[in-house]
């Protein structure tokens, strides 16, 4: 169980200050590394983080830091917390400052737009000597933060890293499992977000519950027929950071993705939106599953909805016409 640790959080948003507050509360020196002065003035002084956790307050030992130096100064380990488009740029950032043998354990779900890599394979190329690991699951930000009990799969390439980081990271509120299917647990997290957008479509379409279960069971094949393209293990799949993972987002109004897309079947504007991971990530996700000649129709129909090049219902008619098919 976590307690006594020194633990820097890379980015002040929801993710980064609701791990960093569970981890205070359970008796760690948590640094907070935010880019945003106005953020970092937030927390230090009024315990809140109004822009992205409202109505939390925040631990008063929760210190933030807009000087990456200091935040990562004697640390055990780092969480990375910033969304995945940027998580090259962050780990470049702080790279110089990074002790090697420092754990970095990746928190954002998604793959890289511009390169088509997971995120821990960015990490490898920019911080080489760093063990890298990975924090996915069904969590969102505001229970974690209050204190509502959560669990997430922590998983490193070495399982006793992944044990190590499982223990450090456990609080009373947020029961962390261990893995050392790294890519697995990467995977599910990041293509759960496509498929999100594709349920709250369906729903803010209004084309029913019935259809919205039909399209996330068989989204569920497609994120595991790209996740084992990865070498996913089908088990990691059916665990937290897969199913568990799309179970969360794809029923709930409090995920971004599914809201996006709930916008999107309600022909509403997504411009001022909060961040949803999956717009950067679909395009990649198709990319690579046709690069490796996989069907992932409910994929392709997201990235053409996105690109407003087919509606919602032409969308569903469309999968509904494929031919029929044995269910595998
Ligand atoms: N919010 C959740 O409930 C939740 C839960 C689990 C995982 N995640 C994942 O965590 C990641 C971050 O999500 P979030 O909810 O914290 O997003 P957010 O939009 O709330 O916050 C993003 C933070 O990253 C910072 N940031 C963005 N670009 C940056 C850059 N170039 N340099 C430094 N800081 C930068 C922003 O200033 C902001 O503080 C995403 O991949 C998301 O999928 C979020
Ligand atoms: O709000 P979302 O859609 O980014 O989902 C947040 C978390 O990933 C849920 O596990």
């Amino acid at each position: 169980m976590s307690g006594g640790a020194r633990i820097a959080v890379l980015g002040g948003g929801a993710w980064g200050t609701a791990l960093a507050q569970t981890l205070c509360m359970a008796g760690n020196t948590v640094r907070l590394w935010a880019r945003d002065a106005a953020n970092v003035e937030a927390i230090n002084h009024d315990h809140a983080n109004p822009r992205y956790l409202p109505g939390i307050g925040l631990h008063e030992a929760l210190t933030a830091s807009g000087d990456a130096g200091s935040a990562l100064r004697g640390v055990e380990c780092v969480l990375a917390v910033v969304p995945a488009q940027t998580m090259r740029i962050v780990l470049e950032t702080v790279a110089p400052l990074l002790p090697n043998d420092v754990p970095v354990v990746l928190c954002a779900k998604g793959i890289e737009a511009s390169t088509g890599q997971l995120l821990s394979e960015v990490a490898r190329e920019v911080l080489p000597e760093s063990p890298v690991a990975a924090l996915s699951g069904p969590s969102f930000a505001h229970d974690v933060a209050a204190g509502l009990p959560t669990a997430v799969t922590v998983a490193a390439e070495d399982l006793g890293t992944a044990d190590r980081l499982a223990t450090l990271l456990s609080t009373p509120s947020l029961r962390c499992y261990s893995s050392d299917d790294l890519v697995g647990v990467e995977v599910g997290g990041a293509l759960k977000n496509v498929l999100a957008i594709a349920a709250g479509a369906v729903a803010g379409a209004g084309l029913g519950a019935s259809a919205q279960a039909s399209l996330v069971t068989r989204g569920f094949v497609e994120l595991r027929r790209i996740a084992e393209s990865f070498g996913a293990r089908p088990e990691t799949l059916m665990g937290l950071s897969g199913l568990g993972d799309l179970i969360l987002t794809c029923g709930s109004g409090q995920s971004r993705n599914f809201s996006y897309g709930h916008a999107v079947g309600r022909g509403q504007p997504v411009a001022n939106l909060p961040l949803a991971e999956g717009v950067a990530t679909a395009g990649i996700a198709w990319t690579i599953a046709q690069e490796r000649r996989l069907d992932a129709p409910i994929t392709q129909s997201v990235v053409m909805l996105l690109d407003q090049r087919i509606t919602v219902r032409e969308a569903v008619s469309n999968l509904l016409a494929r031919p029929l098919k044995r269910e595998t």
